[in-house]
């Protein structure tokens, strides 16, 4: 049996994903465009993975890449409510201009926590670059620092979605398109 036969309704398939990160893409390169010193990419792990490596290769500009890893799902649907910075990063991002990439933003709490984290290391400014924006979940409220610019692939319908990274209980991040699991194996 294939893997497709455990998703239950794909919302983007590979192809609508390729073309949105190529605009995203574009956008980021041009919004950071000489003067600005050029960005530092900081992907949200593990989530985040897919979508940092397709996106900074379609970044026409010098940046730098850096991760960090915020947890608060651990095996099942629902936000801790408190998510635990368990990687830190490499690079020093103080007076850096950083995007951060995210898979997802749901309740808003890694964000949060995350912005949070770079003010106090000193970045300048800020930047939020997610591939799927799920408002109807929204908890906390987060702001960006400086002149940081949101940018977004989709806005994701009120489902706990697997691929292109996201996973449930750490399987089907591998699914190259974001889909529903059958109710059967959310269990
Ligand atoms: O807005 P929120 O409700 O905080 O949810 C978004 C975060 O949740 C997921 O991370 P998770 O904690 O599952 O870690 P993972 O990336 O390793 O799957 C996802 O990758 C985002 O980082
Ligand atoms: O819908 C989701 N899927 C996977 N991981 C997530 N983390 C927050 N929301 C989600
Ligand atoms: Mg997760």
């Amino acid at each position: 049996m294939s893997l497709d036969a455990h998703i239950e309704r794909v919302l983007w398939t590979k192809f609508q994903i390729s073309k949105r990160v190529t605009e995203l893409a574009s956008q980021i390169t041009s919004d950071f465009s000489s003067p600005s010193p050029p960005p530092l990419l900081v992907g949200v792990a593990t989530g985040a993975f897919l979508f940092l490596a397709d996106l900074v290769r379609q970044i026409q500009l010098p940046i730098s890449v850096d991760f960090i890893r915020a947890e608060s799902y651990g095996s099942g649907t629902e936000s801790s409510g408190a998510p635990r910075i368990s990687l830190d990063l490499k690079l020093d991002v103080k007076d850096k201009h950083v995007i951060l990439v995210e898979d997802i933003v749901d309740t808003g709490n890694t964000l949060s926590c995350l912005i949070k984290h770079l003010e106090a290391k000193g970045a300048s400014s800020v930047s939020v670059c997610t591939f799927l924006d799920k408002p109807a979940r929204r908890k906390v409220h987060f702001e960006l620092l400086g002149d940081g610019k949101y940018y977004q692939g989709f806005e994701c319908p009120d489902y706990f979605v697997v691929g292109y990274g996201m996973d449930f209980a750490e399987l089907y991040r591998n699914l190259p398109y974001v889909g529903v699991l059958k109710p059967e194996y959310y269990n």
